[in-house]
């Protein structure tokens, strides 16, 4: 499940999730926080929906088909993180992947300011995984990131909020490689990538968690969910479509255009 706002334009928020959970064999179900006119070139309004009806659709949702992993976007106003974490505690939901994302790629803000310390204070400490990117994790340390050490040290400062686990994005980091570091608690990793030259990654964040949600969902642990997820965005991001006038989406099919590419056979037939 995807608990995020909508993004009429198709890159970002619940469209990306549900587009990678279905690219992952995993079956997508939302619940709507917020409805955001939206395009490539930035926000143009943000409608919140009222917290009572984030819970019910949750409620909906769980009561009957179920989780196996959910996913938090676009959380707008404190009152809808609090009727999330209230839902969650309640549905003892384990597999929480917090996304926390603050401000859009046009400089909207999608979390209030006054809803930070909800985030940090409330939900941090019940996430399984919490997928910030460098400018999100700054806003949860209160320190500069500037290097990798530095977003070592602002992972562990993650941890010690209460989340279980972190990947910190290095979208944001200047460099030839886009480089993440995950952290479960004990031990470290980084992820190399190289940088692809675009200006095509309007979604790039919720699409990389939803494919983290996807592979955890599907029973993969962290470390190889997180490598699962990073194969799946880096090839969104190199195949990202060229549409509308700003920043174009990334490009939910190309993974699995890639494996089918790879391999020699398609649904039981012999590639010619
Ligand atoms: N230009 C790029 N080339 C290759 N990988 C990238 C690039 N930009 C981001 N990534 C990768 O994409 C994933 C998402 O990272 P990013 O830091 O962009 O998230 P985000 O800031 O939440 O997204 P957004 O900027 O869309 O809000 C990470 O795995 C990151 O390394
Ligand atoms: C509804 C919504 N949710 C999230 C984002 C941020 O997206 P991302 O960080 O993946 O670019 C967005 N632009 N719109």
């Amino acid at each position: 499940m995807t608990i995020a706002g909508s993004d009429s334009g198709g890159g970002a928020g619940i469209q990306a999730d549900l587009k990678t959970f279905q690219m992952l064999g995993v079956f997508g179900v939302s619940a709507l926080t917020a409805v955001t006119a939206q395009n490539t070139l930035g926000v143009q309004g943000i409608y919140n929906l009222p917290p009572d009806f984030v819970r019910q659709q949750i409620d909906s949702i769980v009561t009957d088909i179920g989780v196996d992993a959910v996913k938090t976007g676009m959380l707008s106003q404190p009152e809808i993180i609090e009727t999330v974490v209230m839902a969650v505690k309640h549905y003892r939901i384990e597999k929480l992947i917090v996304d926390p994302v603050m401000i859009a790629k046009g400089g909207a803000r999608l979390l209030a300011p006054n809803a930070e310390s909800a985030l940090r204070e409330q939900l941090l400490p019940i996430a399984y995984v919490v997928t910030p990117n460098i400018p999100e994790a700054e806003v949860l340390t209160g320190r500069r990131i500037l290097s990798i050490e530095e977003m070592r040290e602002a992972a562990k400062r993650i941890c010690d909020l209460g989340a279980q686990r972190v990947v910190i994005k290095g979208g944001h980091m200047p460099g030839p490689e886009s480089i993440d570091v995950i952290y479960d608690g004990i031990e470290f990793e980084e992820l190399h990538s190289v940088r692809v030259e675009t200006k095509n990654t309007h979604g790039t964040g919720c699409t990389f968690s939803s494919a983290l949600t996807a592979w955890l969902a599907r029973g993969q642990d962290f470390f190889a969910a997180v490598h699962s997820a990073k194969q799946f965005i880096s090839a969104a991001i190199a195949g990202a479509i060229p549409l509308g006038e700003g920043h174009g989406p990334t490009n939910h099919w190309a993974y699995m255009e890639q494996k089918i590419s790879d391999s020699a056979t398609f649904f039981g037939h012999v590639r010619p």
